[in-house]
């Protein structure tokens, strides 16, 4: 592979704005993009990935380019030169990179491979955090799994297409997809590819959503012409999902404290051809107590550390606190004894995360079982998803059923 200046002075630029400016990746990625218009679909990837990786990797090659933060222009290029050379690429003979210590980047990366927090590149926290949680085994695996880059995983909207109709549609779009085994609505792309740009996008035939995300809505057994409460609805991706295995029939009511996320969900939903569903911004506890007793399911889709998704937000890493998943707990919680409040006797509740860590996950659910509202329900079943064992996102969901 050969440098292209422009394009590594894109991964620069974009760089100190993500690590010295608090900037999230995915903004500023799709912002250098725009940069130039001339970039083909190979400088993207360059520009996307090279910015990803470094992001991913960011304490292990400060750490081998011997530099701190905050980083200046000159340290990003150490740190670039780090990456390039352990990927195998040959330097140019720019200024950046004259007396680049070839070997002893390469000796500093085996020893430095050899503790964990280096190796995956992590805050010394979340290694503790982790390890604590999981033991040493579980979390080894885990964590390396998720420095991994996700695959590109397709929903179809079974509202306006078939599995089958989509893969051949992307196929003369030059896109090609694979089903996966035991994700009914999936397709997998085989390289990536910018789905959002084809027509099949533009007529809501698919939604990008992670394979294990795709198991929640299946999991909360939505039928249709049920009541449905997705309490936790942000953009809607579940919400668009149980509306197609509703088969737009019956109401799905979608839930934030975010009224543009909730936006966002109504942009999507046009798209997708979903009209079963009706939208609240939780600003008080009016909209809850309303529905008291009113559903046929409940979905939580509580917020979360997002520890099981790094692979597609590495800059988390780096933007998470303790304090702030100390804080999250506490939420998660309260949103379990509240919205449980909105499912009627018999109906099905489903709390979920993308977290792996058992302190928001099954350690929540046991909580709530034994508090006073929870003795209304019953535990029927859970699932702990781990990226090392499925390939997918990390993920939690616990099924429970109301029983007065
Ligand atoms: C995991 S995300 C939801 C993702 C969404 N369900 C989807 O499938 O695309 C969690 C959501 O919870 C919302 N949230 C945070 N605190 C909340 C609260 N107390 N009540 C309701 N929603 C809350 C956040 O704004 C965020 O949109």
């Amino acid at each position: 592979m050969r440098l292209h200046r422009n394009l590594c002075y894109a991964v620069i630029d974009g760089l100190l704005l993500i690590f010295n400016e608090g900037q999230y990746a995915d903004k500023v990625i799709q912002s250098l993009l725009k940069r130039d218009k001339r970039w083909g679909s190979r400088d993207r990837s360059f520009v996307a990935e090279t910015t990803y990786d470094i992001v991913r990797w960011k304490r292990l090659y400060a750490e081998i380019a011997d530099v701190k933060e905050p980083f200046d222009r000159d340290n990003l290029w150490r740190m670039f030169a780090v990456w390039a050379t352990l990927k195998g690429i040959k330097l140019p003979d720019w200024k950046y990179f004259q007396n680049t210590p070839t070997r002893k980047i390469k000796g500093r990366f085996d020893e430095l491979s050899k503790i964990r927090k280096y190796r995956e590149s992590i805050p010394d926290w979340m290694d503790q955090l982790g390890l604590q949680e999981l033991g040493e085994e579980l979390w080894t695996k885990e964590i390396a799994k998720q420095n991994e880059q996700a695959d590109v995983i397709l929903r179809v909207n079974t509202l306006k297409t078939t599995k089958e109709k989509l893969q051949n549609l992307l196929f003369d779009d030059g896109i090609e997809t694979e089903f996966i085994k035991g994700y009914d609505s999936a397709l997998k792309l085989k390289e990536r590819a910018n789905v959002f740009v084809t027509k099949a996008f533009k007529d809501g035939l698919f939604e990008v959503q992670d394979a294990s995300s795709q198991l929640v809505a299946d999991f909360l057994d939505v039928k249709p012409g049920m009541k449905v409460v997705d309490t936790c609805a942000g953009a809607g991706g579940k919400t668009l999902h149980m509306a197609s295995l509703m088969d737009n029939k019956g109401q799905i009511i979608a839930m934030d404290i975010y009224e543009s996320k909730l936006k966002k969900l109504k942009v999507r939903a046009r798209r997708n051809g979903v009209h079963n569903f009706d939208m609240r911004v939780i600003d008080s506890t009016k909209p809850i107590k309303k529905l008291y007793k009113k559903a046929d399911r409940v979905l939580i889709d509580a917020p979360c550390s997002g520890l099981g998704v790094l692979r597609r937000n590495p800059d988390a890493k780096w933007k998470l606190e303790p304090e702030f998943i100390d804080k999250i707990r506490g939420t998660q919680e309260d949103v379990l004894q509240q919205y449980s409040s909105m499912v009627k006797p018999g109906g099905k509740l489903v709390y979920a995360t993308c977290s792996i860590l058992p302190s928001e996950n099954q350690n929540q659910v046991a909580k709530f079982l034994k508090s006073e509202t929870g003795q209304d329900f019953k535990f029927i079943k859970d699932q702990k998803i781990f990226a090392h064992e499925s390939g997918y996102d990390g993920f939690y969901m616990a099924l429970m059923e109301r029983t007065k």
